[in-house]
């Protein structure tokens, strides 16, 4: 199923979550919403699920236009990051519930929704937990849970508002994966909302960053990784020196695009090194430049490393983005 959002406007009093968004979703896509705090994300995948209702534009589902729909009228299915499971019931009895809510004709006979349930939960790998309460479960595990309801209703879009946002880094990489998995598996369309690129770049087909209620840019995770449109994006995907300005240009280049010298270069800068710190394979060096600009910051692998602080270096750029400055 495709989402198409158009010229979605959403106003909070005077405070403008939305303005003007157009998003197309392919039908079968994990598409991710990128963003800092407030810039709008989570409002749009309220607007889609039908929990809020635009001021301005259409949503449509495959071509049909559901603004108008209640959330239970869309076949949406959502996750978000504070796992609202059901603390009195089982894993089993949270995951049937959005079954067993069913009324008429809808309504599946407990034979049914019992393999359905048992089904799912071996999907996430809990089916071992269906008689565990949630409070017997782990962070993850929780979400999982709350991941296989989502999904029992057979929702035809999916849709996750941080899901691993309150996880630790190992569950949360091991959830990433399983997520982009499962996508594949029971052909979905999926759009989840995160502010973290590495999560973003990692298991969506698509990404769309936000900056303050706008669409900054979209495109594969190598598009707006190696063609940022803006500096928000560059900075936003990754970390950024601020290599050269003058009144029209500002240049950025990443850590990891800078090296070392000893003697003086092809437009190399000179500075000393203020910082050397190591962080796993990896040494993060500062170096203070003799012009009036900010320090650099360079990623170097940590055996190639030989300098100390206070030692004088001159350092060179590859791949940097030029982005012209916005005049006054
Ligand atoms: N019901 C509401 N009433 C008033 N302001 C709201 C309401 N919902 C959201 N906002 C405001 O709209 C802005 C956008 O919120 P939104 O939750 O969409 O941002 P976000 O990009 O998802 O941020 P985060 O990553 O922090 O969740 C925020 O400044 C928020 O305070």
């Amino acid at each position: 199923m495709s989402i198409d959002v158009t010229h979605i406007g959403k106003q909070f009093g005077t405070f403008t979550a939305l303005a003007d968004v157009t998003l197309h979703v392919p039908d079968g896509q994990l598409v991710a919403l990128l963003g800092p705090s407030g810039s709008g994300k989570t409002t749009l995948l309220r607007v889609i699920a039908g929990l809020e209702h635009p001021d301005t534009g259409r949503v449509h589902l495959t071509g049909q236009d559901v603004t108008d729909a209640g959330p239970g009228d869309r076949g949406i299915g959502f996750v978000f990051q504070h796992y609202a499971l059901f603390k009195h019931m089982t894993v089993f009895e949270n995951v049937a519930f959005g079954l067993r809510v069913k009324r008429g004709a809808a309504r599946l006979p407990a034979a049914v929704i019992r393999e359905k349930v048992m089904r799912l939960l071996g999907l996430v790998q809990l089916d071992w937990a269906a008689g565990r309460y949630p409070s017997q479960l782990s962070g993850g595990q929780r979400q999982r849970v709350a991941l296989a309801r989502a999904l029992a209703v057979e929702p035809r879009v999916l849709l996750l508002d941080e899901p691993f946002g309150a996880l630790d880094a190992a569950v949360r990489q091991e959830l990433r994966d399983w997520l982009r998995q499962l996508h594949d598996e029971i052909h979905l369309t999926s759009v989840f909302v995160t502010h973290d690129q590495a999560e973003a770049m990692e298991i969506a087909d698509r990404i769309v960053v936000f900056n303050a209620g706008r669409i900054e840019q979209e495109g594969t995770p190598a598009e707006v990784y190696d063609a940022p449109a803006t500096p928000f994006t560059y900075r936003f995907l990754g970390r950024a020196n601020l290599w050269t300005q003058d009144q029209q240009t500002e240049v950025l280049v990443r850590p990891q695009d800078l090296t070392l010298h000893a003697q003086p270069a092809a437009d190399s800068q000179a500075g000393t090194i203020s910082r050397v710190h190591v962080v796993g394979h990896e040494a993060r060096i500062e170096v203070q430049r003799a012009a009036s600009l900010p320090p650099l910051e360079l990623h170097l692998p940590k055996a190639a490393v030989t300098v100390q602080v206070g030692q004088p270096v001159h350092v060179t750029a590859q791949h940097t983005a030029a982005f012209a400055r916005p005049t006054k």
